[in-house]
């Protein structure tokens, strides 16, 4: 979906109202603070003789959602926002960290007292199809969480499958219908009835509008957006999809590898988004101004393997702002040049055509001196004799591994330009 066909304008003409008119409650309902997930990855036959590798998907996590807010979790795939919302339901253990939901720790509770709690959380999927059982009808489908949750008796849960099916813009006639005669819409609403059905206070949404159609995913949100005010609903939001984001949210959190990198109220960070990876992302949704283009930086490479982040700040491998070493005595242009080079080497992005071609397409424009110039003339040697490995090692160990980036976790807050919500930057370009 672009962001010139929000959901808001694209819909059939009932807009329930986007996220920001509606009045936000101030209590906190959910705390997440530190919460950590790692998987364990056997390596081969040998990984039971030796600890086997961690994939660390979610570390040292922490924000508050409050009362009636939806907050929104973007990030691209494979960044762990899955497992993020599976671990603070619980339906993952955590490695570490607490999960405070109505001030009690779900982090420690057990067997029964879990599942009573569970009632008032729920989730909903991606994919309406497969989280639906064919064999079952649409009314058994809304009911089993009631059944489940020792909720009313068979007429009640009937009568109230019923009404929700309505609620949620279905025809109540078709509760004796099976989910294959549904479409995808159609299916995504019979699982919003069947986790409203236990009259939970927090749904965590992963993805549910994502495998729709753009002009079905405008119909649904409004449809989730009008429950959440009738009911009061608390949502946890998660997509990769910036312009339903920007839609639905009242807050927005953004997440790379594992860690929460920006988080601030909706309007401040489309506005004024201080992360680099967060400035990235929004270069990503088709501007419609093209004066806009090229202010914002590009994201660039792969992102680095969970099983072993890069120290630090977990974007400075791709980051376009990487901060220089202060042992080094470069002037910008200079720290641009060697940085460009830097990320280059990394990615072999480059035909070595010899020293003179090399060193036009990097560094026409400046000179360099002393340490940096060593360095950087080693790198150059080792790349035209084809030693790109040992080429990136000397930047890496010279350059990156000696930037704050590298050397402390970023954590600031930011005096906000909108609005008077907290602004959370994981960047070190907040540090004083
Ligand atoms: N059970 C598991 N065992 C090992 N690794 C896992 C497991 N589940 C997830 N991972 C890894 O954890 C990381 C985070 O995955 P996760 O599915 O949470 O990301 P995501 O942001 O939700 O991605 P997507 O949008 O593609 O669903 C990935 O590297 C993934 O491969």
């Amino acid at each position: 979906m672009s962001d010139a066909r929000s959901p808001a304008e694209t819909d059939d003409g009932t807009d329930a109202g986007g996220a920001t008119d509606r009045t936000t409650g101030t209590d906190t309902l959910l705390e997440v603070d530190g919460l950590t997930k790692h998987f364990d990855q056997g390596s081969g036959f040998l990984s039971g003789f030796f600890d086997s590798e961690q994939v660390r998907a979610v570390e040292d996590v922490s924000f508050e959602i409050r009362e009636g807010e939806t907050l929104g979790l973007v990030g691209e795939s494979g960044c762990g926002k899955s497992t993020l919302a599976r671990t603070i339901l619980r339906l993952l253990n955590p490695t570490d960290g607490d999960v405070y939901f109505k001030g009690s720790n779900l982090a420690e509770m057990g067997g029964e007292e879990l599942r009573a709690q569970r009632q008032d959380m729920q989730m909903i999927f991606q994919d309406p199809q497969s989280s639906l059982d064919p064999r079952m009808k649409v009314g058994t489908i809304v009911e089993e969480p009631m059944k489940a949750h020792g909720m009313l008796d068979d007429e009640g849960r009937e009568d109230r499958a019923h009404e929700l099916l309505e609620k949620v813009g279905l025809d109540p006639q078709h509760y004796n219908r099976h989910p294959h005669a549904f479409s995808g819409g159609q299916r995504q609403r019979i699982n919003l009835a069947r986790a409203l059905s236990v009259n939970p206070d927090f749904i965590v949404c992963d993805e549910p509008v994502s495998a729709l159609d753009v002009s079905i995913q405008a119909q649904v949100l409004n449809t989730m957006n009008a429950l959440q005010e009738e009911f009061g609903l608390t949502y946890l939001f998660i997509a990769h999809d910036l312009s339903v984001i920007r839609y639905i949210s009242d807050r927005v959190a953004v997440m790379y590898l594992g860690q929460l990198v920006e988080l601030a109220e909706k309007e401040e960070l489309f506005e004024n988004p201080q992360h680099p990876y967060t400035r990235a992302l929004l270069s990503s949704i088709p501007v419609p101004d093209p004066r806009a283009e090229g202010t914002r930086g590009v994201l660039e490479g792969d992102v680095p393997s969970p099983i072993d982040p890069p120290s630090g700040c977990r974007f400075r491998t791709r980051c376009p702002e990487l901060i220089r070493p202060p042992e080094y005595d470069l002037t910008d242009p200079q720290w641009e040049a060697v940085r460009a080079f830097m990320r280059a080497v990394d990615r072999r992005t480059f035909e070595p055509e010899g020293e003179r071609a090399l060193r036009h397409r990097f560094f026409e424009d400046v000179s360099l001196s002393g340490e940096t110039a060593t360095i950087v003339d080693r790198a150059v040697e080792n790349v035209l004799s084809g030693d790109w490995t040992e080429a990136n090692r000397l930047l890496d160990e010279n350059f990156a591994q000696q930037s704050v980036c590298a050397q402390e976790e970023p954590a600031y807050d930011i005096e906000p330009e909108h609005g008077t919500g907290a602004h959370f930057a994981a960047c070190h370009l907040h540090r004083e």
